[in-house]
């Protein structure tokens, strides 16, 4: 018998949310339609390579529908979302992902290859159709290789339903879509990536704003500076998502403050800053302000964290009308905060909290996993591991190979799920050796999961980079982060009480980071560093639960392997 569904509430502590209707607690944690008339919201998407020139250098993008990045998709809590997806790049598959969609009851809509689905092959169409259930800043982007980084996404805003309201007002909206870009092609980076010796694909060329950015530049009009035009004594609510293929970045406007108040697709403890830390795979919407000398247009900078920059920080202009757009403003642009002043980025990122009324974390787990996070070698070349396995995915999608018990589809041994006691994360790895694998974290349906993501030393000594962990078909609580090495006394300080919820986490170096979910959503659902070169040499995990219960799956995302095969002889049952 299947669950009902959605599936049942774990045991949360009901008392808090006096104030809130059960129909929106069910909400914030499942699928649903709160009201007004839901609606089918369609869209073509002929995803193909075209010339363009994100920034003033002409280069081969992936686009959609010809242009670059794709179109924004809007649409309201409760609609279905549908994208007729036509692959036109003349010799790659394709899928696309609908980052921070959980999928609830269509787990082959997520848009992975090799995990929900058989990767489209040139010339054919897929339809991939879901339901967008909460209010929130979210983007797509490619899953397939590093598609993402050749320019495959685009923004998706899912508005409140009819008669709802959000939490906060706001007089306009501004939406920011950032990711990094490398002259070099993908294929080249990729190669690099899997040669002996190593190529790392480096620093970006140019961060992008909405696709655009400067490098070296000559103005026209695909590279042109993006305006934000505002009117005085108003408050704007600025949608800010990260594609970035690796940089993590700090966005900063002159004169003004932003108050954060949505993180990811959930409402946060509203806070006031200078600065926005913004990690590959994160959204936040914050307000701002345009309260300051009316006769002055602002700059908004874009620098990197994390790591040592060697790319010009992104400017964009706000135009406070009627001032001409093209008016320099009277200040220079604001300095973003040294790349590796990691104490800015904690405080910026501990003080993302969960607002009054969102839902908390049951008070205890029933598993807890270690994801030990190193940099290791195979055969001489370099990888990034989990637990000592570097993630290969296997040709046939987990999904159907875990729905029909197909043996050897992939490697069936459990996953370690804890780090030996005496590995030292100070220390590059005394053995740096690990294996490949397509294992998977089997999670009991309905279970409450604590993973602890540990950071640690990479191979070369002093040098340990943050990772940006995202996290399909679910939102998560994030209990708290420390400095070196978890332990069980770090047990009592987590968070229980107002921690946020989201699917992308950072860790920091040397650090770790307590994460707390449900295993309520039936599924094969990929976990992973949101650094696109980093998940390419293996930085990921695969987890599944409830995989009985998953309704019937499409043939379409089974065409290949041994479930496309099984499909020729009419054998998949
Ligand atoms: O995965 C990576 O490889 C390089 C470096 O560690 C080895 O060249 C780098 O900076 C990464 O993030």
């Amino acid at each position: 018998m299947p669950p009902p569904y959605p599936p049942p509430l774990p045991q949360l502590d009901l008392s808090t949310f006096k104030l809130m209707e059960k129909k929106h607690l069910l909400c914030l944690l499942y699928a649903c339609t709160l009201s007004g008339a839901a609606m089918e919201r369609h869209y073509r998407f002929e995803v193909g390579y075209t010339y363009w020139s994100p920034d003033c250098k002409e280069n081969m993008v992936i686009g959609i529908n010809g242009r670059f990045p794709g179109p924004e998709i809007r649409a309201k809590s409760g609609d279905t979302v549908v994208v007729e997806l036509k692959n036109s790049l003349p010799t790659e598959g394709v899928v696309i992902h609908w980052h921070g969609i959980r999928q609830f009851g269509t787990p082959w809509a997520d848009g992975t290859a090799s995990i929900s689905q058989c990767a489209i092959n040139p010339d054919e169409t897929f339809v991939y159709r879901f339901k967008v259930d909460k209010p929130g800043t979210y983007f797509y982007h490619g899953h397939y290789g590093m598609q993402r980084a050749a320019g495959l996404y685009g923004s998706l805003i899912v508005d409140v339903a009819d008669g709802e309201k959000e939490p906060f007002q706001y007089d306009g909206e501004l939406s920011l879509l950032l990711s990094d870009w490398w002259h070099e092609s993908i294929q080249s980076q990729m190669l690099g990536l899997s040669s002996i010796p190593f190529r790392w694909v480096g620093e970006p060329q140019t961060i992008l704003i909405n696709g655009r950015g400067q490098n070296n530049c000559s103005l026209n009009s695909q590279c042109a500076p993006v305006m934000l035009h505002v009117r005085p004594k108003k408050t704007y609510r600025l949608r800010i998502a990260s594609a970035t293929s690796l940089s993590s970045l700090n966005l900063a406007i002159g004169n003004h403050k932003m108050t954060v108040v949505e993180a990811d697709g959930n409402y946060v403890k509203p806070v006031t800053v200078n600065d926005v830390d913004i990690y590959s795979g994160e959204s936040y919407s914050v307000l701002l302000k345009t309260n300051q000398n009316a006769s002055s247009n602002y700059w908004l900078s874009i620098g990197i964290r994390g790591r040592l920059p060697q790319t010009q920080p992104a400017l964009a202009i706000l135009n406070y009308i009627p001032n001409l757009p093209s008016k320099l403003p009277f200040d220079r642009p604001p300095k973003t905060p040294k790349w590796n002043d990691y104490l800015h980025s904690k405080q910026f990122t501990y003080k993302i909290l969960a607002k009054n009324g969102i839902p908390k974390p049951p008070a205890n787990s029933n598993t807890q996993i270690t994801l030990l996070n190193t940099q290791s070698k195979i055969d001489g070349y370099i990888k990034w591991s989990i637990n000592n396995i570097s993630l290969v995915l296997p040709s046939t999608p987990y999904i159907g190979s875990m729905k029909y018990g197909l043996k050897n589809a992939f490697h069936s041994e459990k996953p370690p799920e804890n780090i030996p006691d005496d590995y030292d994360v100070m220390r590059p790895p005394v053995n740096p050796n690990a294996t490949i694998g397509s294992n998977i974290y089997k999670l009991e349906f309905n279970a409450t999961i604590d993973v602890i993501l540990q950071n640690a030393n990479a191979l070369a000594e002093n040098v340990s980079e943050i990772h940006p962990w995202h996290l399909h078909g679910h939102d998560f609580w994030i209990l708290g982060y420390g400095d070196g090495k978890f332990t069980e006394n770090d047990l009592a300080n987590l968070n229980l009480r107002n921690p946020p919820l989201r699917n992308t986490v950072v860790i920091f170096p040397y650090g770790w980071t307590a994460i707390r979910f449900l295993a309520n959503n039936p599924g094969v659902w990929a976990f992973h560093c949101h650094i696109e070169p980093h998940l390419h040499m293996g930085m990921g995990i695969i987890l599944a639960e409830g995989v009985e219960f998953i309704s019937k799956i499409p043939n379409e995302v089974l065409r290949c392997g041994i479930t496309g095969q099984k499909l020729i002889s009419n054998q998949l049952h």
